[in-house]
């Protein structure tokens, strides 16, 4: 089991890590045991849920008013509050026009979300000739942004706005806190590298079996209410 800090300071992932994987992103919904830890953790501690969804529709699967960061770094606000769009105009013009040119390929759907869509291939017909035909897509857009491959996803985020420089601005709010961040997804390595950098304890978990620069692991969200569940009956 990872380390158990005195002062964490949460960084919390959502699809894999605090939700099991599901076909349906529309069907994602918490591990029946994390709302009530979530309610107990942010109690006692400052909590943050940093995810590649829109924070707006989070509030669908989490219904609390927790502090994230969405779109994997590109939106802040509070779930079921306000939200802000961090990125550049320029950036979000770019997105919205490719939104119009994604390929149609059977059982490949998009999710769309305030400033930004994912296109989701876990359902394709054939899904490695859906993978290369939106690869072949991704060619096609300006340098402002990068395609990001996820679990069977592909999305289009600007470039330097990412969940690693979404904690370390986070992070500076919290000096004597230990960062403790949870993911499951190429987009938490950012945050796992941009720890590592910090010049004091943090405490990154890798969330499943893929390869990660996190320096622990779980195996999966049943272990994940494990571990959080251990900061409650530290402070109880
Ligand atoms: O940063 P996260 O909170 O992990 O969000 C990353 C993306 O997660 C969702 O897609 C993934 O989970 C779906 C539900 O289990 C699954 O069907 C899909 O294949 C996965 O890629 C979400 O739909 C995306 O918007 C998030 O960006």
């Amino acid at each position: 089991m990872p380390p158990v800090v005195d002062k964490p300071l949460f960084f919390l992932d959502y699809d894999g890590t605090l939700a099991p994987i599901v076909d349906d992103p529309e069907k994602a919904v918490p591990h029946p045991d994390i709302p009530p830890i979530l309610q107990g953790l942010s109690d006692r501690y400052p909590v943050w849920i940093v995810t590649g969804r829109d924070i707006a529709q989070l509030g669908a699967f989490i219904d609390l008013p927790l502090q994230a960061i969405g779109l994997h770094g590109s939106q802040a606000g509070t779930i079921g509050g306000d939200t802000k769009y961090l990125v550049p105009d320029e950036a979000a013009e770019a997105i919205s026009s490719l939104r119009q040119s994604v390929p149609s390929i059977d059982g490949v759907r998009v999710e769309d979300k305030s400033q930004a869509f994912a296109v989701h291939y876990r359902n394709a017909t054939d899904e490695e000739d859906a993978r290369e035909r939106l690869k072949a897509w991704t060619n096609t857009m300006p340098e402002i942004l990068e395609a990001i491959w996820g679990k069977k996803v592909v999305e289009l985020r600007p470039e330097g706005w990412t969940k690693g420089t979404a904690v370390r601005r986070i992070a500076s709010d919290y000096p004597d806190h230990t960062p403790v961040y949870l993911g499951d997804d190429v987009t938490d390595e950012d945050a796992f590298e941009e720890l590592h950098t910090f010049d004091r304890d943090t405490v990154t978990i890798k969330v499943g079996n893929d390869a990660t620069a996190a320096h622990h692991r779980l195996r999966d969200p049943d272990e994940v209410v494990e571990y959080l569940r251990s900061y409650l009956s530290a402070s109880s």
